[in-house]
Parts: structure tokens; sequence; C-alpha cells
């Protein structure tokens, strides 16, 4: 019956001949184990939208019966819902191209930080820039994650270690949320590292950051709240405290746990009840069994792994194939992870973590959404929802993990409206560059 009324409706557009739309599953829970391997392709397809939001799904032989002020036709494409990118280090001063030759040279990543270099580096540039050189920065790294699918995503703080500076960082990411029609989550990480000036005095530092929870809540500058639990930076004792007051405040709980060391950053995300667990290239076979149980997505990131040099990646097989919920995110940042391509992540998802194509879909969007607590809004394509989507210029959806490092998005949408759309590059430029 329902139908029969949207039928009499003309739609603001219809994307017909689909030759894929992907159509993740909705659940008020992440998907866990055997739930990601499943994913529903629904085959030549069509979506109207009215009024931001899909209004109608249907196959693409009923398209031509309905109206609409707009048509696309996706030329027997693929449709999916805007990916949702989970773990973003969006806001920060400067670049790190020189601790490349640190790296070659083999100086571990935590080496670099011990030394003042690496996360510490990235302070300093920080707090040097002004406000609106950070919102300068990090549109333009933005704008360039919604060229490659992203409707969705976190955007942390942490390069400030100081009131000051970490507050600024969370007006950034505010005012992004005010500038972009994408849907922008904040979270506060001033236990990133510990400055230089508190070394040895960690506790003290981190009552300091606990002292902003109250203006950070009362100014909405932030959603969640995350620390670096990790050897040489926080402890899980530490963290622990940390984390239980701010949820305390009413704070969701987000933790960098068991990345280098096997802390028992995941135990300690499970047991709190936090949104995700990020990193868990370490995790133990406990961390990942309390995985299992409980409902906190591990956000994996091996585009960080990768960069950093590693050949252990983090056990994602083994944390789906026993039960978890597992999403997958860039990490981007200026120092671990520097790309702001979802689709490469897929592509190592595959190659490193051995993920299946269905699994990878399903980690890049609903599972990524609950990650963030925007799965009621993010990462499912479903009548009532935002129309956050994408055509891409691929022949199905297994393509994307497998062509990796170039962009296959074609066109992007948010509530509706077209954010992005690849330029017709081919024959003109092509023939110029040569
Ligand atoms: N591991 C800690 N933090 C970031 C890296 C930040 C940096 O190196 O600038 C990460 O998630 O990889
Ligand atoms: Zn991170």
């Amino acid at each position: 019956m329902k139908k029969k009324g949207w039928r009499r409706l003309t739609y603001d557009l219809i994307v017909h001949n689909i030759g894929q739309l992907i159509l993740p599953k909705s659940s008020d829970k992440p998907l866990k184990g055997q739930e990601m391997k499943e994913l529903n392709i629904s085959e030549n397809a069509a979506i109207g939208i009215l009024d931001g939001k899909i209004a109608w799904l249907g196959s693409n032989a009923e398209a031509g019966s309905h109206k609409a002020t707009e048509r696309i036709d996706a030329q027997g494409k693929v449709v999916s819902p805007g990916l949702v990118d989970p773990h973003t280090h969006l806001v920060f001063g400067g670049s790190r191209e020189h601790e490349l030759l640190l790296k070659q040279a083999g100086v571990p990543y935590l080496e670099i930080l011990a030394q003042g270099g690496g996360i510490l580096s990235t302070v300093g540039s920080t707090k040097k820039a002004t406000e609106e050189q950070l919102l300068q920065k990090a549109s333009f790294h933005l704008e360039r994650m919604i060229s490659y699918g992203v409707t969705t995503l976190e955007a942390k703080s942490g390069y400030g270690l100081d009131a000051e500076t970490e507050l600024k960082q969370l007006r950034v990411i505010k005012k992004l949320k005010e500038k972009y029609p994408v849907s922008v989550v904040s979270t506060f990480l001033g236990a990133h590292a510990v400055p230089p000036d508190f070394k040895g005095k960690e506790d003290e530092f981190l009552e300091e950051m606990a002292r902003l929870f109250d203006d950070i809540k009362e100014a909405e500058l932030a959603e969640y709240v995350d620390i670096f639990c990790e050897t040489g930076v926080f402890t899980i004792e530490q963290s622990r405290k940390f984390l239980q007051q701010a949820k305390e405040k009413g704070f969701g709980l987000k933790i960098h746990a068991d990345e280098i060391d096997p802390l028992g950053g995941t135990e300690l995300a499970v047991s709190l009840g936090a949104a995700s667990a990020d990193h868990l290239v370490a995790a133990s076979d406990e961390g990942i069994r309390q995985l299992c149980e409980g409902n906190t997505v591990a956000v994996l990131l091996p585009g960080t792994t990768f960069y950093l040099g590693k050949d252990h990646f983090a056990r994602a097989r083994k944390m789906i194939d026993d039960g978890a919920a597992v999403a997958l995110a860039t990490d981007f940042n200026p120092g671990s992870c520097v790309t702001e391509n979802l689709q490469m992540i897929m592509s190592l998802a595959a190659l490193k973590l051995k993920m299946s194509a269905e699994e990878i879909w399903n980690a890049v969007t609903v599972n990524a959404a609950h990650a963030i607590g925007k799965a009621s809004q993010a990462g499912i394509l479903e009548e009532g929802r935002s129309a956050d989507f994408v055509i891409w210029d691929v022949p199905n959806y297994k393509y994307i993990p497998y062509h990796f490092g170039v962009n296959h998005a074609q066109s992007v949408y948010h509530s509706g409206e077209k954010l992005w759309e690849r330029t017709a590059y081919g024959e003109i430029q092509l023939s110029s560059a040569r």
C-alpha cells in the first residue's frame, strides 16, 4: 500500500539502470561474524529520492513508470551507500615527510615519538597554525575524502596536548560540520601522547585533559573521547581511569588499543562498553574472545600497518571467524597513514587482512557507522534513510578492492545532493599530457 502512495509522487531524482545496488543489512547492532559474510546485492535496480531521502528502492523495470524531476542512468554500474570512515586525524598542521628517511633506516615508530618527533612534531606545527589555517588544510583533506566516496566520517583532535590547542582543533571540526553537508563525528583525543613537560607526570597530564570534559560537552565540541593506550604513552590503568571519567560525563568511548604491544586495550574497551577499539594489531586471543561477546566494533587500520612497514597485520580473519564485528578506516594522519583513500584501505583489507569483498563492504558501511554512533543515519540504503550514495565506475562490487590505488568513484551524493563528480579527464587531458 505504501508503495502505491509513493508511486503517485514525483521524485526529485531517480537513479536507474543500476547494475548492482549494494544493500548492507540494517541492524541495531554491528554485524558480527557470519553476519559480516552476507551482503545483499540487488541487480538491475533503481532508487528514487525525495526531499533528500531514499523514497523508493525497486527494479529498473519499474523505474520508468515513476515520475521524476531528474533521472540519472547508472549505465549498469555499481551503487553503494556513501562510505563511512570511522577513524581519522583530519585536523593538523604541517607534514612529516622528513620521517620517511628515519623509517627507511628502521627507526621504530615509538622511538621517533620518544625522540620528540612523530606525534610531537605535528603537535608543534598544530600549535603554530591559526584556526583558519587548520580549517583550510582540513577542508582540503576532507574534500579529497569525499571524492573517494566518503559521506560520513570521524575526526579527532590530539595534536594540541594543551587546552588551547585541543579546543582549537575541536572548534575546527565543528566548523567542518557546519561547512560541509557530510556527517562529521568529533572525538577528543587530548590523551594522544605525553607532552615533554609532563614526562613522568602522566597522571597529572591526564587530569589536566579530563578537566576539559565539561567545557567540551557544554560547547558540543565532541561526541567521543579517545586515548592512545600503548607502551611509553598511557598504561591500561591510566586509560581505564581516563575513559571511565569520560563515560561518567556522557561521552562515547574509543581507544587506540594494542597497536604495537598487547597491553589489553581490547579487553578494556569491551569492559567499558566502548563504541570501538581501534588498531588491534597485537590484540590477544582473550581480547578477541571478549570482542565476540560484546558490541564494541574492532576498527582495523591496515593502511597504518602497511605505512609503518610491518609484516604482521591485525588478525581480521580470526576476529570475524570467531564472531567479532569489524570495521575499516583510513586512520588518515600525517605520520602513520598518509592517505585519505578508503578504497585503498579496502584493497589492503583484501590483500593483507584476507577479508572477502562482502566483509569489506560491510566494514566500510554499516559497521563503520556503528563504530561512530551513526548507524541510524549512515551506512545503509533503505526507504526513509538519508540518500547518501556513490555511483562507482566499476562492473561489479568485487572490483573495487581488486583494482587498487585509484579512485573508482564516479559521483558522490549526500542527502540526495551531488557533492562531487569525476570530471571528464579522459581524452582531452591525456592527449595534452602526451
Ligand atoms: N597511534 C597513534 N596515533 C595515530 C598516529 C598519529 C601520528 O603518527 O601522527 C594512529 O592512530 O596511527
Ligand atoms: Zn589513530
